[in-house]
């Protein structure tokens, strides 16, 4: 097998076990796997297909300018950009794109602050932080419809070979060394995002009600 069909292989492997989870409705999300550094190539999910679908058209190959490198029928992912800046600003080897309704609840709860912080959850680790009481930030950007824009405001938050950022309302995009990784944080950030939107009901229940009530009340006065 060479290199381009090993990391076809290895980027469908994972795309296979996120659509298992049912991470890719209404045709969101997408993945790429950085194929090579000079040029750098990456293969990405093609705009607008269904994810959860397998074959020959999962992936195309693109340059660092989001070009197709082969002639193909099909258009890269509309986020391609995104993905970019994390291949030309680290060493990461995959990025994984995915709406989730924890992802985006989450996103608006903490969109205001601009973060969201985990610290003593023992997954934080999947982020590579070891030390007892570590801390992790996750970014929330503002979801600009423009790409340029929105990938401009990713980048500010690429750091590090491994991380994640929350698009407000939309979904997150982490990325790794190499695939399994990316998918564990992946899975690691879904897992926080859900234990805090549990912990937040049973804490909060009646502020939760509030919420609700109050919301309920302006819909009421709109009506
Ligand atoms: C189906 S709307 C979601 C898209 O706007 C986008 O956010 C997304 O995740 C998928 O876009 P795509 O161009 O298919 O990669
Ligand atoms: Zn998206």
């Amino acid at each position: 097998m060479n290199l381009r069909e090993q990391k076809w292989k290895e980027l469908a492997e994972v795309k296979q076990e996120l659509a298992e989870r049912d991470w890719f409705m209404g045709t969101s999300g997408n993945l790429a796997i950085r194929v090579s550094d000079r040029p750098l190539q990456i293969y990405v999910t093609p705009s607008g297909i269904d994810k959860r679908k397998k074959g020959s058209e999962e992936f195309l190959l693109v340059d660092g300018l989001g070009r197709a490198v082969e002639f193909t029928s099909l258009r890269p992912s509309a986020e391609t950009l995104l993905h970019l800046e994390i291949y030309h600003r680290t060493a990461a080897g995959c990025s994984l794109h995915v709406h989730t309704i924890e992802n985006n609840v989450i996103s608006e709860i903490y969109g205001d602050s601009g973060e969201v912080v985990f610290q003593g959850q023992e997954l934080i680790k999947a982020f590579e932080k070891w030390e007892e009481d570590a801390v992790l930030r996750i970014p929330i950007i503002q979801n600009h419809s423009h790409i340029p824009a929105l990938a401009k405001a990713f980048s500010q938050h690429i750091h590090e070979d491994t991380g994640a950022v929350l698009i407000r309302n939309h979904g997150i995009t982490v990325w790794a060394r190499t695939a399994f990784q990316a998918k564990k944080v992946l899975e690691a950030s879904e897992f926080l995002f859900q234990y805090q939107l549990r912990l937040l009901q049973y804490q909060n229940p009646l502020v939760c009600m509030d919420k609700c009530n109050r919301r309920q009340g302006k819909l009421a006065l709109l009506k």
